[in-house]
């Protein structure tokens, strides 16, 4: 099979720190990744990377088979750690600003996640919860047909019930032509329905591979095989 994403040997140096260093990896569609790793080890900025936000240094991506350029991010829908939405903004004016920049918005569909996530499309971003506006970035993120999903810790600092929702719009967005990719340091929250893993540590990939894997070939589960890794690393 074909991959989605190829990544080789990409660094990144942001205000003179290295902040990502030889990064190589290969996705294909079909498919939940945790980025995973500790606060700093550069999980934003290689989202950002893969979002044309950043330029790389050094090191070259590839987004089903075309080189990454602007152009890519027709096919790449992007979720930030934080609302980058204007607080003034109702739920419905974000949505039809989000029709209008994308040409793969499909309304229906964010009406239908609007009611499973129990979002008022009449009420003002300024005036929700972090987990409400949580939950309007992932009804966005996931009302566009991407080929490639980038969520940055979508599960951070929300209640239960939030993350089960959320997690549920995660899976039923999967599909075999598109590729998910988490960030996040949330390992427990998210370990039951990763397909694979790469794990971050200062700017380097130290590890990447099936969560099956780690399952069957070290008989750990990813929280546990994370430690171990990073207790090494
Ligand atoms: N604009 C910036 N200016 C200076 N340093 C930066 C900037 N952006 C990121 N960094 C540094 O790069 C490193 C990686 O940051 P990044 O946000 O990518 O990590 P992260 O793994 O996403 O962290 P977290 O889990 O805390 O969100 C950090 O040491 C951070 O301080």
């Amino acid at each position: 099979m074909n991959n989605l994403v190829s990544v080789v040997g990409l660094s990144k140096k942001i205000a003179k720190k290295q902040v990502l260093l030889g990064v190589s990896f290969q996705l294909e569609a079909g498919r939940v990744v945790g980025l995973l790793g500790p606060n700093g080890s550069g999980k934003t900025t290689l989202l950002k990377t893969l979002m044309h936000i950043y330029q790389a240094d050094a090191g070259e991506i590839a987004i089903a088979d075309e080189p990454l350029s602007f152009a890519s991010k027709r096919f790449i829908s992007y979720m930030p750690d934080h609302n980058a939405l204007f607080e003034w903004m109702s739920v419905q004016d974000a949505i039809h600003y989000y029709r209008d920049l994308f040409s793969d918005f499909d309304s229906e569909r964010a009406s239908e996640l609007c009611s499973f996530l129990e979002i008022d499309p009449q009420e003002k971003l300024g005036r929700l919860s972090k987990g409400m506006k949580e939950r309007v970035l992932i009804m966005l993120t996931f009302s566009r047909k991407a080929r490639l999903y980038l969520l940055d810790e979508p599960l951070g600092g929300i209640d239960p019930l939030t993350r089960n929702k959320i997690i549920k719009t995660i899976l039923t967005g999967l599909t075999e032509e598109c590729t998910i990719i988490i960030a996040t340091h949330l390992v427990k929250d998210v370990e039951a329905f990763l397909d694979e893993v790469l794990f971050l540590h200062h700017g380097k990939l130290i590890f990447s591979g099936s969560a099956d894997n780690i399952r069957s070939e070290h008989g750990k589960s990813i929280e546990e095989w994370y430690l171990e890794v990073y207790q090494n690393a």
